[in-house]
């Protein structure tokens, strides 16, 4: 039974670590020079630095290189010749990258140039299975997904094309009817509950807005937290059709805290409606964990594998991102095949060529090659409002680590965050334009408004679409002529193959932003810090409870002040959290607080109210 997933854990295996086996990806590109920006003064000076280098010192005069730092090409006709230059074009998938907004000189190319041939070796090894996750000793194999020849193994290319006829199949069978649930009315599941968190949901998330038809065969919800109000909200959303809903739980380690709760959640409400869980219920994890292993012994209508050597938050083109949005109709195949796509483009060791590293030279011109200003992802198309939510967790989680692959450190990253246009235009573009100068802007455009034969002018030539056109291309140009940067990523439509393509393309240009400020793009070491204090917090809790029961069972009545319980659970110096806590369970009704209040944290007594005798909190 569900009980069997039980107890507080982690989610992460141990990691091994293999600290000097792998040698870094690059060279680290070190320079010494004067600091750039003043707010960073205190970085390291050993970080990396050529477009600085570029900017201040090469030609030893740094008020001109400053001056020339800010001033960006404006004439109009040079713009146009940079414009064509550096145009990207990917014909087959109707994708265009436009650079020439960012202001990287031909010297700075130069110069990053040998750093990109190191780049393109480091993944053409992580291609052919070299252990490109030297901390956990994993192999990084995304990119086999879509081209399953290119896994290093025969076992591996079996298990990845198994996956996927077994995704596809499961997925017809339920979509067509053949698989049913057991006491729905409709005869048909129709509705489909996703429980996972992070990279089990947030690719999941952004191809269902992105691709979902307005009609899909099954409709998608997200579980994506451990707060119950949410939860509660998705489940009474659902209704009757809790009994028609395939409950889809995904979770790499298949231990991670929130996507337990959220299942023993929902496995409630279905004990509550005289529904049985199993025979709705798909797991998608890596063999053998305790998702895996439960879902097995419990006998769940099915389960489908995660790779060890897949990251969670490159996991959209696994069963991960495939079985819902098969599920939901989506031409998973084609999904597959902009991303194949992409990739080849992205094999190219000409830097002009390979999108993938197109963008990272952006992103290292616009941000110093140490993150210092912010990325901006403006997609000017409703359905992919979740695209910069997505990339928040890819750049972020990857690129945002307090070491380097030789143990220094340096505190990397890009922080990312957008929402759509032109809606933003109502919003932040008023700080983007005139305000603190800390960041770059990618435009997501999408050539194509609606579908064929839908288009009207709603005034003399001009239709709705027109103003969204006209709305990216004005602040595009706005923003520059006040020096902000920006890239434009213009696709035809939003199709499978296109976003199966700009997934490819961002996995990618992490892979090498990552190498050429050689960290390791494919581990997560923080997030394990606030995982582990949170199991803290809540062993603390459980001694709190215990010392409120063991008091409450001598004395009823009798209250205790903040100290006491701290005392007697061994914790005074955790007194802070303990109010926390305590707070927390009065405020839900599992703590009474018999005098003062949680604005005076001195003056609270608090106490449990009933003895639970037998009770352990253990
Ligand atoms: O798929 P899992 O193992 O439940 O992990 C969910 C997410 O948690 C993290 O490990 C940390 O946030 C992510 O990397 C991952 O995508």
């Amino acid at each position: 039974m569900a009980s069997s997933v039980s107890g507080i854990y982690t989610s992460s295996p141990s990691l091994k670590r293999f600290p000097n086996q792998t040698p870094p990806l690059t060279q680290p590109l070190r320079k010494d020079h004067v600091s750039f920006h003043a707010r960073r003064a205190d970085r390291s000076l050993s970080l990396a630095r050529p477009r600085a280098v570029a900017r201040e010192v090469s030609d030893g005069a740094a008020a001109a290189a400053a001056a020339a730092a800010k001033g960006l090409e404006k004439d109009p006709r040079a713009l146009w010749r940079r414009y064509v230059d550096w145009l990207y074009q990917h014909k087959e998938l109707g994708l265009y990258l436009d650079v020439s907004r960012v202001g990287f000189t031909d010297e700075f190319v130069r110069e990053m140039e040998p750093h990109f041939g190191k780049a393109f070796e480091a993944m053409e090894e992580l291609e052919k299975g070299a252990i490109a996750n030297p901390d956990e000793g994993r192999m990084v194999g995304h990119y086999w997904l879509r081209d399953p020849k290119r896994a290093p193994n025969s076992f591996l290319k079996t298990q990845i094309e198994n996956t996927l006829d077994a995704v596809s199949k499961f997925a017809n069978d339920v979509v067509s009817g053949k698989i049913k649930p057991p006491s729905s009315p409709e005869g048909r599941f129709t509705q489909i509950l996703s429980v996972g968190i992070g990279g089990s949901a947030l690719g999941p998330q952004f191809v269902a807005e992105a691709l979902a038809p307005d009609n899909p065969p099954l409709k998608i919800r997200f579980v994506d937290n451990t707060d119950p109000a949410g939860i509660d909200h998705q489940i009474a959303q659902l209704g009757p059709e809790l009994a028609s809903t395939l409950v889809i739980v995904i979770s790499k380690s298949g231990g991670t805290p929130e996507t337990r709760n959220g299942l023993l959640e929902v496995q409630k409400a279905f004990r509550e409606a005289g529904l049985n869980f199993p025979k709705q219920g798909v797991a998608i994890t890596q063999e053998n964990s305790l998702l895996d292993n439960t879902a097995r012994i419990e006998g769940w209508l099915a389960r489908f594998p995660m790779f060890d050597w897949v990251g969670g938050r490159t996991s959209e083109m696994s069963a991960v991102g495939l079985l819902p949005a098969a599920l939901q109709g989506i031409d998973i195949r084609e999904m597959l095949a902009g991303a194949s796509l992409m990739d080849e483009a992205n094999r190219s060791t000409v830097l002009r060529n390979n999108p993938a590293a197109l963008l990272a030279l952006c992103w290292y011109w616009a941000t110093d090659g140490v993150g210092s200003k912010d990325m901006v992802i403006l997609p000017y198309k409703d359905s992919l409002l979740l695209f910069s939510r997505y990339l928040q967790q890819l750049v972020m989680e990857s690129l945002g680590k307090e070491f380097d692959l030789d143990g220094n450190r340096v505190n990397q990253g890009i922080s990312v965050y957008g929402n759509k246009g032109s809606t933003d235009q109502h919003a932040y573009i008023q700080q983007l334009r005139e305000g603190v100068h800390n960041f770059f802007v990618t435009f997501i455009e999408v050539l194509r408004d609606r579908p064929p034969g839908h288009d009207w002018e709603l005034e003399p030539g001009v239709t709705c679409g027109d103003y969204l056109f006209g709305m990216l291309q004005g602040t595009r140009s706005a923003l520059y002529a006040n020096d902000r940067e920006s890239i434009t990523v213009s696709v035809q439509e939003v199709t499978p193959r296109t976003v199966g393509a700009l997934i490819a393309l961002y996995e990618r240009a992490v892979g090498i932003y990552a190498s050429l400020i050689n960290i390791n793009a494919y581990h997560q070491p923080g997030v394990e810090a606030g995982k582990k204090a949170a199991g803290e917090v809540l062993a603390l809790q459980k001694r709190v409870l215990a010392v409120l029961n063991e008091a409450s069972c001598k004395d009823p009545i009798e209250p205790l002040t903040l100290e006491e319980v701290a005392d007697r659970c061994h914790a005074p110096e955790d007194i802070e959290m303990i109010y926390k806590i305590i707070a927390h369970m009065a405020a839900n009704d599992r703590a009474l607080i018999a005098e003062g209040s949680c604005g005076s944290p001195r003056s609270i007594k608090v106490f449990l109210g009933e003895c639970n005798i037998g009770e352990s909190y253990a």
